[in-house]
């Protein structure tokens, strides 16, 4: 056997050790935190949660799905480029998979380092929203509750419990344990020492947080948040889309991605610049149905949820009531300036008061104590 394919057999080989049977893990349900749907309550620890946007090389990518697939191909940026274009982080994976017999040779073995970078970079850049989420999991063990894939995941069995390697929950507890203990060591991020670790034909740079509130500034993020699809198992997701996420082996035609893409359009090019003028200030649910009136009430509804998904459009609850995020922010940022020129006053007022009973105070002691 030449030694070069001795090599590429030793590197699969060693991609495999993961998924040996030592690395399989059982796990009880009623013990752990898992996540299978992005909306659920930790949705977002998945890869194609929406809301954890990403800059690389300068480049705006909308999850650390996207991410990880582009780099199954450094030296192929135009497919790196159609993954990170895409809105859904289901049709980026789907995009990338015709050319996964053209992925990096050592893909195999590379693959879970690589993971580990794309998570570092989600919490680098999200540091606030990705890093409480992942506090708020505990001690608990973290897994992705999946039905087939049990490398990533871990499948569920009838008796309560997860079966896999869960090697996405486990580089998730791990990257928690770092930030619990040593946070700072998380604030920046080296590229891979691996050959070839590149995007869009540039190294891959080395990565810090973005400013002094941990996260990207809100300008940056409604420039990146674009459109990303609630990636769930139920009724929205195709049936191509859903045997994907089982990983079946399924052929996607190009049908199926371009009436994903027309319904991205109409989305994207219609229904949200119509939501952004209507909603600058609150509206119910009835009065934003009478700005589409050619639309039936179930569409209506999922469009809602899905520019509520996508941080577009804030929903009050108790009445319902929706408004353009960022009118909504700036509406807040202005009550909450108002707060704190309030509470400013406030202190003002009690450290005067204070002031005035501590020197009484002082006094007081000054004429005890010559008593
Ligand atoms: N197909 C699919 N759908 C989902 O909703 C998933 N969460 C996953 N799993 C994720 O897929 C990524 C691994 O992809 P490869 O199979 O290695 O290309 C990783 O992010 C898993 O968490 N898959």
């Amino acid at each position: 056997m030449n030694h070069q394919i001795l090599l590429a057999y030793l590197e699969i080989f060693r991609g495999e050790i993961m998924q040996t049977s030592s690395q399989i893990r059982t796990y009880n349900r009623n013990e752990c935190i898992t996540f299978r749907k992005t909306k659920e309550a930790f949705g977002g620890l998945s890869n194609m949660a929406g809301g954890y946007p990403l800059i690389v090389n300068g480049i705006h990518i909308l999850t650390s799905e996207a991410l990880y697939q582009a780099c199954r191909f450094p030296h192929l940026p135009d497919i790196q480029k159609l993954i990170i274009a895409q809105n859904s982080p289901m049709t980026a994976k789907m995009k990338g998979k015709p050319y996964r017999d053209q992925s990096r040779s050592d893909w195999e073995r590379v693959k879970v380092q690589i993971m580990r970078w794309c998570l570092r970079v989600k919490l680098l850049q999200n540091w606030d929203t990705f890093g409480q989420l992942l506090l708020e999991t505990g001690d608990k063990a973290i897994v992705e509750d999946s039905h087939k894939d049990d490398f990533w995941g871990a499948i569920p069995t009838n008796d309560n419990q997860l079966i896999g390697v869960n090697a996405l929950g486990r580089l998730l507890m791990e990257l928690r344990k770092y930030l619990k203990e040593d946070a700072n060591s998380l604030k920046s991020l080296k590229p891979l020492e691996i050959p070839d670790f590149i995007f869009l034909s540039k190294p891959i740079e080395f990565l810090t947080l973005k400013d002094e509130n941990h996260t990207l500034s809100i300008q940056e993020k409604q420039l990146i948040i674009p459109l990303i699809p609630e990636i769930t198992l139920e009724s929205n997701v195709s049936l191509d889309q859903t045997k994907e996420f089982y990983r079946e082996e399924t052929i996607i035609t190009d049908t199926n991605i371009e009436k994903t893409e027309k319904d991205d359009n109409i989305f994207d090019g219609w229904v949200l610049p119509k939501l952004e003028k209507i909603l600058q200030n609150y509206q119910s649910y009835d009065q934003i149905l009478q700005h589409f009136k050619t639309v039936n009430k179930k569409q209506m509804q999922d469009w809602m949820k899905l520019a509520v998904e996508l941080g577009k459009v804030k929903k009050i609850e108790k009445p319902v009531r929706y408004i353009w995020y960022s009118a909504y922010e700036s509406e807040s940022n202005l009550l909450k300036a108002r707060k704190i020129s309030q509470s400013r006053n406030t202190r003002k007022t009690q450290l005067k008061s204070s002031q005035k009973s501590k020197s009484n105070v002082t006094q007081e002691s000054t004429q005890l104590s010559l008593i």
